[in-house]
């Protein structure tokens, strides 16, 4: 565990928590001779020798004032030391996590990120200088412990080494038990809370096709994998568990044993062997202190993990240091035969290259899964291209630092979130700086200013995380009225595609038309008007371009698009915009 936490936590806190370390195994250390001491205190006490027996006593008395002393040291550099863990990791994790690239992020990541980043780093930390701590006390005391316990009586002593090494082997064993019952448990539970996330959201679906009775079984099913995952995880924790202290019982026993038979036979005095018997008590004390904090520390062993995954994954790199940093000469963009998969297996884009001009319209248009939100994202370097460029300005996006490529686009994407903060706050993210009346004119534009108008706490509402306390088509338009404050003269726009009410949909279409005038505007359209207007439609599909042009050219041409267009139209699923006729 110490090795993985090597991974995520910095050197000097590093330095600090084996200083602490070996902190607590001195103190440990000075525990176990305060046992050492007391051999010979009560040896000259029960053979009234007391002028011996008081300056034993004296050390003794030291001896405690400094395991005390030490202690109580240890511990308060245990707790600076678990705060500095905290922050060290939380300070790695977002050092990394802002470096990721775009595409890294879901909700189901960022989940996990804020999990990680508040309870589980302080557990973690806690089990680091804590739990550790209690081990390494542990493994101190009871080394110290059978140290005396040789130097009382060396054939007891090599008994009870005997049977310490049965002990851990043991120990091991039992660890190993539980550790895959655990494993094997998490992971069903895991999967099954997956299954009734499901379960619950595919209510109405179910219910509405007459599914639940098949629902039901499947969910019975996994509940009855749910008890046989428990009952396999009690089996081998008590197996784990019985053969653990089995083996404390025979331990104890074997130098017991040893102890009387070495007393009857002469070899040590009385004394001797009760104090032989005391030490091996301590002994298996320090031992079972060992197996309680198992489970803790495998779970700290899993959040390291999840840590080392996080950190491990590649951000995207920025330009080197002494590269040209001019800025892109103008906001055009090219896009020159590029191909990317989100993994080895499948290409998404395949040799896609085209030119969007400074100032003008692009329209990506395909079927559903063409690539078209995967191309429009590549464009703001959420991921890479496996080959070829995308150049903004005739630069490299690769080449540009990501702040000011992040500075020349604004992204309105159907995704849209919002955290759970303030509107006011929502909105200013673009440009904190804003003032109150470029703030007023985003949101007059958006038409967030009814929002803001029609709640009783105005600009300082709530919107919940994710923005859950508004509808999709007030998100909408929040995440425009950001993107026209924020004034990038690039945009990446996805039409919605959700169906929004009529009064929702004209303002949406009148703010999307403010955000793109004079910028350069690559869409990703589902609506006639856009296409029409667009100075240029890219047509895809299965990740390559199938055809480009106008929408009056494209439909002359009476290929992929013009067919394509036919059963939109059909389908009606096209949305036709006001003014315009089919
Ligand atoms: N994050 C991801 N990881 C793996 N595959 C993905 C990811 N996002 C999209 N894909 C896959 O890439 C392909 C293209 O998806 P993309 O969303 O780019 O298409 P699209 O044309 O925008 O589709 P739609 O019109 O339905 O939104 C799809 O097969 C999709 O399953």
């Amino acid at each position: 565990m110490i090795a993985l936490a090597g991974g995520v936590v910095t050197e000097p806190v590093r330095q600090r928590m084996r200083r602490c370390y070996w902190l607590v195994a001195a103190s440990a250390l000075v525990e176990g001779a305060c046992f050492a001491v007391l051999v010979p205190l009560l040896d000259t006490l029960i053979g009234d020798r007391f002028p011996q027996a008081w300056w034993w006593a004296a050390t003794l008395g030291v001896l405690l004032v400094l395991a005390v002393g030490s202690h109580r040291a240890a511990t308060a550099r245990q707790r600076a030391v678990t705060s500095e863990i905290v922050a060290s990791l939380q300070h790695r994790l977002a050092e990394h996590v802002v470096a990721l690239p775009l595409g890294w992020f879901s909700p189901a990541r960022a989940a996990a990120l804020t999990r990680l980043t508040n309870e589980a780093t302080r557990m973690l930390a806690a089990t680091l200088n804590g739990v550790v701590a209690v081990n390494i006390r542990a493994a101190a005391l009871a080394g110290a412990v059978w140290v005396v316990l040789l130097v009382v009586d060396p054939v007891t002593g090599a008994v009870a080494a005997i049977g310490l090494a049965i002990l851990v082997v043991l120990y091991f064993a039992a660890a190993r038990l539980l550790r895959g019952a655990t494993a094997a448990g998490n992971s069903t539970t895991e999967q099954i809370n997956a299954e009734l996330v499901e379960f619950a959201q595919l209510q109405s679906v179910l219910r509405a096709y007459g599914q639940t009775a098949q629902a039901d079984s499947e969910m019975t099913g996994a509940l009855e994998r749910v008890r046989a995952a428990s009952a396999a995880y009690f089996r081998g924790a008590v197996t784990g568990s019985v053969v653990f202290q089995t083996g404390t019982a025979l331990f104890l026993s074997a130098v017991l044993l040893t102890a009387l038979y070495r007393a009857e036979s002469g070899a040590v005095s009385a004394v001797v062997a009760t104090i032989a018997i005391v030490l091996a008590a301590l002994l298996v004390d320090s031992m079972a202190a060992l197996g309680r904090t198992g489970s803790v520390i495998w779970a700290a062993e899993r959040t390291l993990a999840e840590i080392g995954d996080i950190v491990a994954t590649p951000v995207l790199p920025e330009p080197a240091a002494g590269s040209d940093t001019s800025a892109p000469a103008d906001t055009s963009i090219v896009v020159e035969d590029i191909t990317f998969g989100y993994d080895a297996e499948r290409t998404i884009i395949d040799g896609v290259g085209f030119a969007v001009p400074q100032g003008t319209v692009c329209a990506i248009v395909g079927p559903s899964g063409s690539g078209k939100t995967t191309l429009a994202r590549l464009v703001a370097r959420f991921w890479d291209v496996d080959a070829g460029s995308i150049t903004l300005g005739g630069k490299d996006i690769r080449a540009i630092d990501s702040t000011e490529l992040m500075a020349a686009v604004s992204m309105v994407f159907q995704d849209v979130y919002l955290f759970d903060g303030t509107i006011r706050e929502n909105v200013l993210i673009a440009r904190p700086d804003a003032t109150e009346a470029q703030l007023a004119a985003a949101a007059a534009r958006a038409r967030v200013d009814e929002i803001v108008d029609r709640l009783p706490e105005g600009w300082d509402t709530t919107v919940g995380e994710g923005g859950a306390a508004l509808s999709g088509g007030e998100r909408q338009r929040i995440s425009l009225a950001r993107a026209l404050l924020k004034d990038a003269p690039v945009v990446l726009l996805d039409e919605a595609t959700s169906a929004l009410d009529a009064e929702n949909e004209a303002t949406i279409r009148a703010a999307t038309t403010a955000l793109t005038e004079g910028r350069t505007v690559l869409v990703i359209a589902h609506r006639l008007d856009t296409v029409r207007a667009a100075d240029r439609i890219v047509f895809l599909e299965h990740g390559r371009v199938a055809e480009t042009g106008t929408h009056d050219e494209l439909l002359a041409a009476g290929g992929r698009y013009a067919d394509f267009w036919t059963e939109q139209e059909r389908a009606q699923h096209w949305k036709i915009g006001a003014g315009t006729t089919a």
